[in-house]
């Protein structure tokens, strides 16, 4: 990750980022993408709004049901050796989620609109962090502390050493 941040903006410490240098952090994304693989921020749902049929089985109107996007991006049907934090799965050029297997944004009709904006935030704000800090845990082996109000899932407490980078 380091490296290809410091390769693209070679030491300049002030720069602003551009668009170019955003379609060039491959790897910088690969990682926001499986980070969020293992630890999804949203749970969403879905409502039967009259009886309907789904995987099998009739459902009365009024039924909630609580999608678990955990379950799906850790299912070894559609993940190779998916409890594995392997940022490389998303760099190989053919590799593609199975429709349905990666939502992180939804999918379908109600897909996420701002997927792209919130990707670019957060590879550029990952890219322009690490240029200039060495950020490291304080404790690798501390489980990470997260908290849920029922749709999105937060970081309560992360103990970081930040230094700058020379
Ligand atoms: C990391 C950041 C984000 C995550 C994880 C996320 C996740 C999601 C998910 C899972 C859904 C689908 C909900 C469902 O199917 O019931 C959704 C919908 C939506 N998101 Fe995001 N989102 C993010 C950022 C954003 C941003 C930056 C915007 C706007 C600038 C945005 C606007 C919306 C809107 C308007 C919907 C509703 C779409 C609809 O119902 O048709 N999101 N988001």
């Amino acid at each position: 990750m380091l490296e290809e941040i410091d390769s693209i903006f070679q030491g300049d410490k002030m720069r602003l980022i551009t668009k170019e240098d955003y379609y060039s952090l491959k790897y910088c994304e690969a990682i926001v993408k499986e980070v969020a693989r293992i630890l999804p921020t949203m749970r969403f749902s879905r409502y039967t709004d009259k009886p309907s049929e789904i995987a099998g089985y009739r459902w009365p109107a009024d039924t909630m049901f609580q999608i678990n996007v955990s379950a799906i991006h850790n299912n070894d049907d559609y993940w190779k050796e998916p409890n594995k934090f392997n940022p490389d799965r998303w760099m190989d050029e053919n590799f593609e989620p199975k429709k349905y297997t990666y939502i992180v944004f939804g999918e379908g009709l109600r897909l996420c609109p701002g997927r792209k904006l919130a990707m670019i935030e957060v590879v550029c704000l990952m890219a322009l962090l690490f240029r200039n800090y060495e950020i490291n845990l304080v404790d690798m082996n501390s489980p990470i502390k997260t908290m849920s109000d029922g749709i999105l899932i937060s970081c309560v407490e992360l103990l970081v050493e930040i230094k700058p980078r020379n």
